[in-house]
């Protein structure tokens, strides 16, 4: 059985695991890399504001080298200018050209703001990144961040951080549909079942935090979204059967004794 582990591949790099990893908030160091194996991720991502995370032992890139590619990721930044900054510290500090884009157009709804994360991405490629932008589940941005050069788009399920999970699947299912780049689902997912949706729908892979951070089990609920992950996947790969709105015995009616 090798189709759920076709590789996806990003700027040339092959992943085997579908699902990427955030780094912060978890109650230590040991349940972090404990969750991190657990999740079988090959990328996580790790905020360049807040790279020495307190709470752990040694640096942050210390730890994840060797294990993980780092994606280093401009959260907090709310203009294009300061995105395009903290990129460019990410990619003298780490030596890393890719970076996860995220500019935040709402400190409390921390939704992105569209023009800013646009001037940015159009920047970051003619400086030679490689660009994934954390955007709005909206075909248009989608296109427009493509059309622009990112190397995936990454629509949010729902605002970070709250765990409501796939707030509009019809929109993403759309978005994947349509995309030309890898579509990642980056944002809002609140249990295993989410990350198998999102796969469902035809996302390319799932990229999470707060559900595995704050889990009341991180390395179990990491465990648990590496096997979400995959069977959605396959699930998406099988092609499931449509939607009836009457019922059809699953069982033949000829053919039985006494029939
Ligand atoms: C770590 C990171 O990049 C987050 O900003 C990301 O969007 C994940 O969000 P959740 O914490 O809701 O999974």
């Amino acid at each position: 059985m090798t189709e759920f582990n076709d590789p996806l591949v990003i700027a040339g790099r092959s992943f085997t695991s579908r699902l990427f990893l955030g780094t912060a908030g978890y109650p230590n160091q040991k349940v972090f890399l404990d969750a991190l194996e657990a999740s079988g991720a090959q990328m996580a991502t790790a905020s360049i504001r807040r790279i020495s995370l307190a709470g752990y032992e040694e640096s942050l890139t210390d730890l994840l080298a060797g294990r993980v590619h780092i994606l280093p990721n401009t959260a907090g930044c709310q203009t294009a200018k300061d995105a395009i900054l903290t990129a460019e510290l990410a990619r003298e500090a780490l030596e890393t050209d890719w970076v996860k884009l995220e500019v935040i157009g709402d400190r409390e709804l921390l939704y992105p703001n569209v023009e800013e994360l646009l001037k940015a991405t159009e920047e970051l490629v003619s400086r030679g990144f490689v660009v994934l932008p954390y955007c709005n589940d909206d075909p248009v941005t989608c296109q427009k961040l493509a059309d622009l050069g990112a190397a995936t788009v990454m629509p949010l399920g729902s605002m970070i951080g709250t765990g409501l999970g796939i707030a509009n699947p019809h929109m993403i299912e759309l978005i994947c549909a349509r995309s030309p780049v890898p579509v990642v689902l980056d944002a809002g997912i609140g249990t295993a079942s989410d990350a198998a949706l999102a796969m469902e729908l035809g996302c390319a892979a799932v990229l999470l935090n707060t559900a595995v951070s704050k889990a009341h089990d991180p390395v179990r609920m990491a465990a648990a979204f590496r096997h979400a992950v995959e069977g959605g996947r396959l699930a998406r790969l099988s092609g499931r059967i449509p939607k009836r709105l009457h019922a059809e015995a699953s069982s033949p009616e000829f053919g039985l004794v006494g029939s």
